[in-house]
């Protein structure tokens, strides 16, 4: 008997899209337990404890011979990795073969939690920009989270309906859209996505797929990629996707090198515009979840959107600082000689000055959560420095830095009143195998934790 109930609609469509045997071993893979994964970040390396073996397709990402608990690893809190099912780090793989410009600039439109998002911005380092954008507030919060922990500082989170970036046609190098989908391939790892899957689900998830690519295929510059993705298995929401783009805008098909032996299998599309590839991940062939993509590139001489260069930058919250101001907060904090500064609300937030007429132009079309590293505030003449900061890459070097015990982090991150021995005073930033966690401040008589309140973990 399996362990699984498959919805019946589904099972017997499966059954016609991969015949009967391989259907059988399709739904045996169904009833074993996902694979554990996760993808380092090459920006804070760390010595792992637990035996890992290479994803293949992907230059860090392992698989674990077990689950540990990430919540109780000060390490995954430091953003050292992200927790992540396999399949999806074929983007990173993706984007190597296109040779996709690392000084590009990313759109990654449907991007809450944020695990590919954390791909583009690792792909793009300290070169290039990435909007992460999530129309879904609550969600949105979690990404910017996830953006925060990992820390790059060349990311910048926005709310927006896919249709808000309608004046932003021809803008990007690399536009992502991982498309709400009815979620088949997350039938293993997710009981929620079986109990809500029915057949007018993934006609009206299609219909929304075809609505978001409507906006989404435009918004390639000329010689830029558009990458489709989802978790699921039907034709409607994969294929007809293909199609539906390639009828509707001017893309020319790519085609993906796979070694045989990832079990990766390629879909031809036969379209009215010739043949689109698609490549799907099935459990019983692949080590990770059902999951599908395909990618098109825009012809070199489409359309190319400069941003237009305004004499000032004006924005209803976001400020520049003077070039004098500048200067003055990069002694006073230590960060780097290339900085541009901006505040919101009083605090004040980092930009790496390559990307500034880029982010300038943006601010005037979208709605902004987060961007580069905020750093913190000024308190009469104190400067309070951020959370967000110490997660970033950025120097803290004005201020002490302080090792915890595993014991002492995992307080820090439940927000405890931890009060390590010989902690020195002030500001302190604190540490766990030499990768920041936050902030403490030792006041002499009390010590204040600094850790974000509504990020801190309840598991004891
Ligand atoms: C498959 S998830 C994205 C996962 C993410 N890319 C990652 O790797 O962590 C799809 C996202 O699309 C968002 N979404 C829902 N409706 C949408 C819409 N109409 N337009 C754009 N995004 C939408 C969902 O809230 C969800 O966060």
């Amino acid at each position: 008997m399996p362990k699984i109930n498959l919805p019946e609609a589904f099972e017997s469509r499966m059954k016609t899209t991969l015949g009967e045997m391989d259907f059988k071993a399709f739904r045996e893979a169904l009833d074993k337990e996902p694979r554990v994964s996760l993808r380092k970040n090459p920006y804070k390396t760390f010595e792992a404890e637990i035996a890992m073996t290479a994803v293949p397709w992907s230059s860090s990402g392992f698989f674990l011979e077990e689950r540990p608990s990430f919540t109780l690893d000060p390490l995954f809190h430091a953003g050292c990795y992200y927790v992540q099912e396999a399949s999806s780090m074929f983007i990173e793989y993706i984007l190597k073969h296109i040779q996709a410009p690392t000084d590009g600039i990313f759109l990654d439109l449907a991007a809450a939690p944020g695990g590919k998002s954390t791909i583009l911005s690792t792909y793009l380092g300290n070169d290039g920009f990435l909007v992460a954008n999530e129309v879904i507030k609550a969600r949105a919060n979690i990404l910017k989270e996830n953006i925060i922990k990992w820390g790059l500082g060349n990311t910048m989170v926005t709310q927006n309906d896919p249709e808000h970036f309608s004046a932003l046609e021809g803008f990007f190098d690399v536009v992502l859209v991982d498309a709400p989908c009815s979620g088949e391939g997350m039938f293993r790892k997710d009981p929620d996505a079986r109990s809500e899957w029915s057949e007018d689900h993934v006609n009206l998830c299609a219909l929304r797929q075809e609505r978001i690519m409507d906006q989404a295929g435009s918004l390639v510059k000329g010689g830029g990629y558009l990458i489709y993705s989802t978790c699921t298995f039907n034709e409607k929401e994969n294929e007809e996707l293909v199609r539906f783009i390639s009828s509707e805008f001017t893309y020319e098909p790519v085609r993906i090198p796979l070694d045989s032996s990832w079990g990766i299998v390629e879909s031809e599309v036969d379209t009215e515009e010739g043949k689109y590839y698609g490549y799907r991940f099935f459990p019983h062939l692949v080590e990770g979840e059902g999951f599908f993509i395909s990618v098109f590139k825009r012809p070199d001489d489409a359309y190319h959107h400069e941003p237009k260069k305004a004499k000032d930058f004006k924005h209803p919250f976001i400020k520049s600082v003077n070039k004098q101001d500048v200067q003055k907060l990069i002694q006073r904090l230590g960060i780097p000689e290339e900085s541009t500064l901006y505040t919101l609300q009083d605090s004040f937030f980092w930009l790496n000055p390559i990307f500034q007429y880029h982010f300038e132009y943006l601010t005037r079309f979208v709605n902004i959560k987060y961007f580069g590293v905020e750093l913190g505030k000024f308190n009469k003449d104190q400067f309070i420095p951020n959370h967000e900061w110490a997660l970033s890459l950025l120097p803290k070097k004005d201020f002490a830095h302080f090792e915890l015990t595993k014991e002492e982090a995992l307080g820090y991150l439940r927000k405890e009143d931890i009060q390590p021995k010989d902690l020195p005073e002030g500001w302190v930033l604190v540490t766990f195998q030499n990768m920041p966690l936050g902030w403490l401040k030792n006041l002499g008589n009390r010590v204040n934790n600094y850790y974000p309140k509504e990020w801190r973990i309840r598991m004891k």
